[in-house]
């Protein structure tokens, strides 16, 4: 379904030039959740934003569904494709009700039966009536980021790119949001790609992952092989080693 080759980013110019991506490809199947890890400034939420047409000047070839993807948001991208972002109080506008968030894009596309679509959206993304007219400052972490994946499906895509969507959520809300997820992706068929620095979210949500350092996939292997113990790469053994001493220390606290 969604295919990328050679991709590669630079930010800046002359000596000041930073290669971010490099020679980057995977491809990833319908329905399929692909993960992409690595560490911090590896070059994740670069890749997911070169997809959803927040950058432009990439090169390489990216397609979906064997349509090239150009280089500017257009409206089949937007009904196509949607990102969710790590913070819901950012990526939600201070001074419009949850009703305004999800009418505007149905709005904008010239959508039918506006009312009863953000009723049935807020609905399945475990929402009910009472939280229609309310503004971002008035619901939980959790309830926000609910919104945030809400005007994300609006438009009913097939692909969700998720960039960190459980990490700003206190802990006892992000398995609450993980099971959205996956429940809306069995639903509907959904095709993720899932920006995350947790190894257990990749473990929840994930079937594949491919790993990233410095601007470039060095491994891609099945999930189930992270839990395991199947991963061979050494750079991916030593995030896995990095997250159960973690895990270890933080339990003996
Ligand atoms: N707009 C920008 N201008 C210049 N450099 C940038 C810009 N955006 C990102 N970078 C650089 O690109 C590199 C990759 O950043 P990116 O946000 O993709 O990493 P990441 O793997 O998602 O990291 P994290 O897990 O910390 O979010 C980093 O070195 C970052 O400093």
């Amino acid at each position: 379904m969604i295919t990328v080759n050679e991709l590669a980013l630079s930010f800046g110019s002359g000596g000041q030039r930073n290669k971010v991506l490099n020679e980057v490809g995977f491809s990833v199947k319908e329905g399929e959740v692909f993960g992409l890890v690595g560490e911090s400034g590896s070059g994740k939420s670069t890749v997911l934003r070169c997809l959803a047409g927040l950058y432009s000047h990439w090169e390489g070839e990216m397609a979906i569904a064997g349509q090239p993807l150009g280089r500017k948001i257009d409206r089949e991208r937007c009904r196509l494709m949607q990102m969710v972002f790590q913070d819901p109080y950012g990526s939600l506008h201070p001074r419009h009700t949850v009703d305004t968030a999800l009418s505007e894009p149905l709005k904008i596309h010239k959508m039918d039966n506006i009312g009863e679509r953000v009723r049935q959206m807020l609905l399945k993304v475990g929402l009910n009536e009472s939280f229609r007219y309310r503004y971002p400052h008035q619901m939980s972490g959790g309830q926000r980021q609910r919104v945030a994946i809400a005007r994300a499906l609006i438009l009913e895509p097939r692909i969700l790119l998720l960039d960190e969507p459980t990490s700003a959520l206190d802990v006892s809300v992000q398995a609450e949001i993980l099971n959205l997820l996956a429940e809306l992706r069995a639903r509907d068929g959904l095709t993720y790609i899932l920006v995350t620095h947790d190894l257990g979210v990749v473990v929840h949500l994930c079937d594949r992952v491919a790993v990233m350092q410095q601007g470039r996939i060095v491994d891609t292997l099945d999930s189930a092989s992270l839990s395991n113990g199947g991963a061979t790469h050494p750079y991916t053994r030593s995030l896995v080693d990095a997250t159960r001493s973690y895990s270890r220390e933080m339990a003996a606290v």
